[in-house]
């Protein structure tokens, strides 16, 4: 069994909870850090991008997740450190009865889709939350046209559009209006972020659907994919989104997706 270990950046607990990890962890077990953890425990370590294991263990929150996403290759144990961390399993307080668990194999795995972008017909990237066309200037509105299997739907003017997952329609999409997406859904959502003077509400479609979104006149925009990877388009350029074949596999110990939803999303507005 090859094991990989990364923690957010600069986090000193995580560095902490990594070593107590590692003594938990069969010698037999194949061992293999991220560079930055590694440098902190006095160990040899690899890049993000040369993890491949059959498991990662990930100390921190979700952008560190979604950053093993965009870079490692492996099943994916979130323990959350600090902030949100609804992509994470595990909390602080269980964290040796959860390597205990995964050591002994009592565990169920569940995927999530990833999503293809391409600007101008070049694959750009791939994500697993969502992928954020938004103005470059914070002051300036822009326009976009959105296209469902090349069949013209709308142009809005807005701040940005959103195009995201089951998994990432909690995030972005949900703060700006978006339903809810039940994991298990085959579907993808766009939502848009203060759209101007438009009776526009989100949308879900099939996630055998290519979404194109069209920047309308000169002004830049950022493409950003997972709050991770960004690019400049400008006007005329074309972004298309699709479903990628590849899955991402997350590891389930004992909580459900209601059971992150109640605890992480709404426990604060109903509780
Ligand atoms: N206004 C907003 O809600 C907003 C703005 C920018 C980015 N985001 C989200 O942040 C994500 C990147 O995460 P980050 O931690 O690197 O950025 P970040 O540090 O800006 O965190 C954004 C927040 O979103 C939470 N989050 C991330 N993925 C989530 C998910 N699938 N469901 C529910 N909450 C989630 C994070 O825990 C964090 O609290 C992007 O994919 C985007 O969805 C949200
Ligand atoms: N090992 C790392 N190397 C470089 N950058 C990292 C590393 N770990 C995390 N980051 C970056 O730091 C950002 C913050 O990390 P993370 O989101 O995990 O912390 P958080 O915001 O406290 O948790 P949450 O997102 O759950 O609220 C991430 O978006 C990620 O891009």
């Amino acid at each position: 069994m090859k094991i990989g270990i990364i923690a957010r950046i600069n986090c000193h607990s995580c560095i902490k909870i990594a070593r107590r990890i590692i003594e938990l962890i069969p010698e037999s077990w194949e061992l293999v850090l991220e560079d930055k953890l590694a440098k902190a425990l006095n160990r040899k370590g690899v890049n993000f991008k040369d993890i491949d294991a059959d498991i990662i263990i990930v100390v921190g929150g979700d952008g560190t997740i979604l950053r093993t996403a965009q870079l490692s290759r492996g099943k994916i144990l979130g323990i959350n450190v600090g902030g949100l961390g609804f992509l994470s399993e595990v909390e602080i307080g269980n964290i040796e009865e959860s390597i205990y668990n995964l050591i002994k194999g009592n565990y169920k795995t569940y995927e999530v889709m990833k999503l293809n972008v391409y600007v101008n017909d070049q694959l750009f990237g791939k994500g697993i939350n969502d992928v954020v066309i938004h103005t470059a200037r914070i002051s300036k509105i822009r326009k976009f046209s959105v296209y469902i299997n090349d069949r013209f739907m709308e142009n809005t003017s807005a701040d940005g559009v959103i195009v995201a997952t089951p998994i990432g329609s909690t995030s972005y999409s949900y703060s700006a209006g978006g339903p809810i997406l039940i994991p298990s859904l085959k579907a993808m959502v766009i939502s848009y972020i203060a759209p101007f003077g438009s009776r526009l509400r989100p949308i879900v479609c099939p996630d055998d659907s290519k979404i194109t979104i069209k920047i309308i006149g000169r002004f830049s925009s950022l493409v950003i994919i997972d709050g991770q990877r960004e690019a400049v388009v400008n006007g005329n350029d074309r972004i298309d989104i699709r479903v990628s074949d590849e899955r991402l596999t997350f590891i389930e110990l004992k909580n459900s997706f209601y059971d992150r939803l109640r605890e992480k999303l709404i426990k604060d507005v109903v509780n």
